[in-house]
Parts: structure tokens; C-alpha cells; sequence
């Protein structure tokens, strides 16, 4: 068969397949025009390994039918994706949409909303941008309504309430409208200084993260976490943990339920989170996980934060006991000793091994025999097969796809490898392989025992204990 037939077929048996199982289960899988919601949300999140395959096949369709030329022409331009999804944040347009419902809003009313802050401009060409790809759909010219992929923006308040506090919007949303605004904001500033700051001499092989393309883009000799507390960018460090959220928020059951199994911890064990910003994680795994005890940690401005975050969003929990908010640095000495678990999500991958063996450490020395580290954040594959760099750490292998699909789906699907290079322009750190997991472990005292797998694009559990 054809390698277009080939994908044609992975395409049309995976859709099939879905379907069926939707049927058998009397379900329907959510179409473009449906908002999203938790019951519509459920049904996609259960068929996500089915769907994987069927939208890389999509995704190689569009590549093998592609003519380069144009193909690279478009695809020069998908940077104004991130800006035109930052702006529809920054107008509140899915949230006005919401209320507008079904027969959608003309951009001039869109536009009223925050008329004095952009008065000289035409959300149609923003909407009409996106709408090509099925974010927002023109009804009628220049009325747009939400589609199930711009409603994934909402923050879930009413406009009156957005407007009585535009920077409180992200505060307890699912964080995806927070992260979409990081990426289109301060993340798109800093990619586009890339290419000259790997080309520096000094900047170019660097693992500081004062000297990442960040501080060119930002005009700041501060790393990234030292410039968001600025009171200048005040509007950044509200946004940044509330983005934090939306990684997992979306299937968040899935993350704390599944894999480590928290559930088997004796009564009163000690889970301690460190970096854990405002507590995401720890605050969706004290929901489910009530026998445990735990501590976030995180820098000052950060916990401060996350008081408010908690008050609001799990009263009681400080004030019994079961969670303590804690100022500290984590390249200081760890000071709790007697923790069943210090996890760290989303935070090696912030760190180049200079200082992610400095933190990972601290961690080892404050260890008993029996705690135990969880690393939770991406794990890159090489994309060729038979490319796996350890095979002898149970879960470290996957299963590849079938030919003509690149050897894993999730590599299409996940925002892994941009996050890689992300990390590379923010900070001068990066996403790693398990080669590299297993050698930075190492360095620190920790050996890995064993991965416990999620699908892309959550991320993954290296469960280590210490050497
Ligand atoms: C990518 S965020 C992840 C936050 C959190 N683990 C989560 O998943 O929502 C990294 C966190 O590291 C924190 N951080 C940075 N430097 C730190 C330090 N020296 N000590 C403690 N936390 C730090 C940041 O404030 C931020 O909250």
C-alpha cells in the first residue's frame, strides 16, 4: 500500500474504531460545535490513545500532501497563532462569546468590551485568523461564535466579573487561558531571540539561566523567576502558576489517581512538593488523597500567592493542618527530613544539570532509606526506532506505532519538544531523554525504579529512590 493510502487507513480505521466504541458505550464524541464541558471532556479524555494515532496519521497526511514551498511559507507565519490566541485572551473574547451563545456577536460588540484599550482595532482579522483552524466560527461576516477548541479558553466567569478584575481572571480557572497568554506574551518575546542567542559565543553554550535569550528579549539581566517578582510585571507572576494548572487540570483524575500509587501511603505520611508553585498538584492530589499530609514549597512571592489560592479554592486545608504553605529555596539546605515523598513536577526540566543536580541534592541529603523522589515532567524519545537509550528500567520503553507514523504519536500531540525549546530560550535548561534523567539521577544519589507512563500530553512519573 501507498504510504498516503497507509495513513489514509490509519485515519478512517481509527475514526471507526472510536465510533464504535462510542456507540457501545452510548456516547458521542464531541464534534467542533460542542462547548466544552465535563461530561464532552470525559468522553474525549477516554478515547485519547485511540485518538492519538488517527491525528498523527492527520497531521503526516498534511506534510506528505503538502507542497514544501507552501507548506514552509505557512508555517513561517504559525508564530501569529500564539499571538492572535494571547490577544483573544487578553480581549476576553471566549468569555464574552460564551454569553453570547449560539448565534454569536459581531466584533464591534466584541470589540465594546475592552474598547478603551484597543481602540484602533479590528478583532475580526484575530478571529478570522483562527477560525481557519477551527478556533471560532464566522456565522455570518464578522459575527463570530465559540467552537468547542476557543470555549477550551474560557476562564468560566461572567464578563461582569472579568471586567471587575481583568488580572484576577486566571485565579482558580483551568489555567489554559493563563498559559496560552504566557506562550503568547513573554514566550513568543523570547523565541524570537533564539537564533542569535545560540549563535553568541558565550550566550550560545551557556547553562546559566541569567543568559538565555529570555534576558535579550526582556532587556533584563535577571533570570526568569527573579523578573517575574518585578513589580513591573506583576500581571506575569499572576499568570505564571495559574498557567501551571492547565498541564493536568484537564484530566487531573488521571494524574493524581493513576501511576505512584498514593492511595497505598500509610496515614499521616509526608508528601512534600517542592517548587511546587500556588500547589496544583498538591492541592488535586489532597483532594482525592485525604490520608496524607502535605507541604508545598515554593519562593515567597509564590507562597504568598498560593494562601490566596487556597483560601479560595480548598478552605480549611491550611488551617487544619493537612497542607503547610513554606517560603524556601530549594538550592538551599532541605530542612524536612522525614518526608514519605519529595515530588517535583515541572521543574527539572527548568534547570540545566549544573543546578538541577545542585536541588536534586539538597533532596538526596535530606532523604531516609525509604523516601521516595517523584520527578514528574516530560520525558523526550528520539524519533527514530529502536532509539530507546535505557530499556532495563520498567516503563522505560514504549511501544512504537506502526510504519509510516513517526515511531510515537505523542510526539505530535504533546507540547514536548516545543517545551524543549522553550526551556532552551527561557532558561537555558531543557526537556531530557531517560538517558539523561538516568545520568543526572545518578550525579545526585538517586536511582530510578521505575516510569510510570501517561498519555501525551500529560506528563510522566519517574519514580527514584535513593542509590
Ligand atoms: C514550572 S513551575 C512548576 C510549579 C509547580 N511544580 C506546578 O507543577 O504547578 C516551577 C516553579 O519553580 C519555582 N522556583 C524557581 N526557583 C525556585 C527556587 N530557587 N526555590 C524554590 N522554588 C523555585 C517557581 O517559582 C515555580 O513555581
Amino acid at each position: 500500500m501507498s504510504q498516503l493510502g497507509a495513513l489514509a487507513r490509519i485515519i478512517a480505521d481509527g475514526v471507526a474504531d472510536i465510533q464504535a466504541k462510542c456507540a457501545a458505550r452510548d456516547v458521542v464524541y464531541p464534534t467542533p460545535d460542542v462547548l466544552c464541558d465535563p461530561a464532552s471532556d470525559a468522553v474525549q479524555n477516554e478515547f485519547s490513545s485511540q485518538a492519538a494515532p488517527v491525528i498523527a496519521a492527520a497531521y503526516q497526511l498534511i506534510a506528505t500532501l503538502s507542497h514544501p514551498q507552501p507548506f514552509l511559507l505557512g508555517m513561517g507565519l504559525w508564530g501569529y497563532f500564539p499571538t492572535a490566541l494571547a490577544f483573544i485572551d487578553a480581549a476576553y473574547v471566549p468569555d464574552i462569546l460564551m454569553e453570547a451563545g449560539g448565534k454569536g456577536m459581531h466584533v464591534n460588540d466584541i470589540a465594546a468590551y475592552t474598547k478603551s484599550s484597543q481602540p484602533d482595532l479590528d478583532p475580526g482579522r484575530i478571529l478570522r485568523f483562527l477560525a481557519t483552524r477551527h478556533i471560532f466560527e464566522e456565522v455570518a461576516p464578522d459575527v463570530f461564535r465559540n467552537t468547542r477548541l476557543s470555549s477550551g479558553m474560557s476562564v468560566n466567569k461572567s464578563v461582569k466579573e472579568i471586567l471587575k478584575s481583568p488580572l484576577g481572571r486566571w485565579d482558580g480557572s483551568n489555567g489554559v487561558a493563563a498559559i496560552v497568554s504566557l506562550n503568547g506574551n513573554e514566550n513568543m518575546k523570547t523565541a524570537s531571540y533564539l537564533v542569535e542567542t545560540l549563535f553568541n559565543p558565550i550566550a550560545g553554550h551557556s547553562e546559566e539561566p541569567s543568559e538565555a535569550a529570555f534576558q535579550q528579549a526582556h532587556r533584563t539581566p535577571l533570570p526568569c523567576y527573579e523578573w517575574l517578582e518585578q513589580p513591573e510585571n506583576i500581571a506575569s507572576l499572576r499568570k505564571f502558576p495559574n498557567a501551571m494548572r492547565a498541564t493536568t487540570h484537564y484530566n487531573s483524575d488521571t494524574a493524581v489517581k493513576q501511576g505512584f500509587e498514593w492511595d497505598k501511603l500509610p496515614e499521616g505520611s509526608l508528601v512534600v512538593d517542592v517548587a511546587g508553585g500556588i500547589g496544583n498538584l498538591t492541592m488535586a492530589l489532597a483532594g482525592t488523597h485525604k490520608h496524607l499530609r502535605y507541604v508545598v514549597q515554593d519562593r515567597p512571592a509564590v507562597i504568598n500567592a498560593a494562601h490566596d489560592h487556597w483560601k479560595q479554592n480548598m478552605p480549611g486545608a491550611v488551617e487544619r493542618g493537612m497542607v503547610r504553605l513554606e517560603a524556601h529555596d530549594m538550592f538551599d539546605l532541605q530542612y524536612i527530613t522525614d518526608a514519605t515523598v519529595f515530588v517535583m513536577r515541572y521543574t527539572t526540566h527548568n534547570w540545566s544539570d549544573k543546578y538541577a543536580l545542585k536541588f536534586l541534592q539538597r533532596l538526596r541529603d535530606a532523604s531516609c532509606p525509604d523516601t521516595t523522589l517523584i520527578i514528574i515532567d516530560g520525558i523526550s524519545d528520539y524519533l527514530c526506532r529502536d532509539g530507546s537509550d535505557v530499556d532495563d528500567i520498567p516503563g522505560a520503553t514504549k511501544t512504537p506505532a506502526p510504519a509510516p507514523l513517526l515511531p510515537y504519536p505523542d510526539s505530535v500531540i504533546g507540547w514536548g519538544y516545543p517545551m524543549d525549546l522553550n526551556m532552551l530560550a527561557m532558561m537555558n535548561c531543557q526537556e531530557r531523554t531517560i538517558g539523561e534523567f538516568v545520568t543526572l539521577l545518578k550525579g545526585a544519589g538517586w536511582k530510578i525504579d521505575r516510569i510510570c507512563r501517561f498519555e501525551a500530553p500529560l506528563p510522566q512519573q519517574i519514580i527514584c529512590s535513593p542509590l
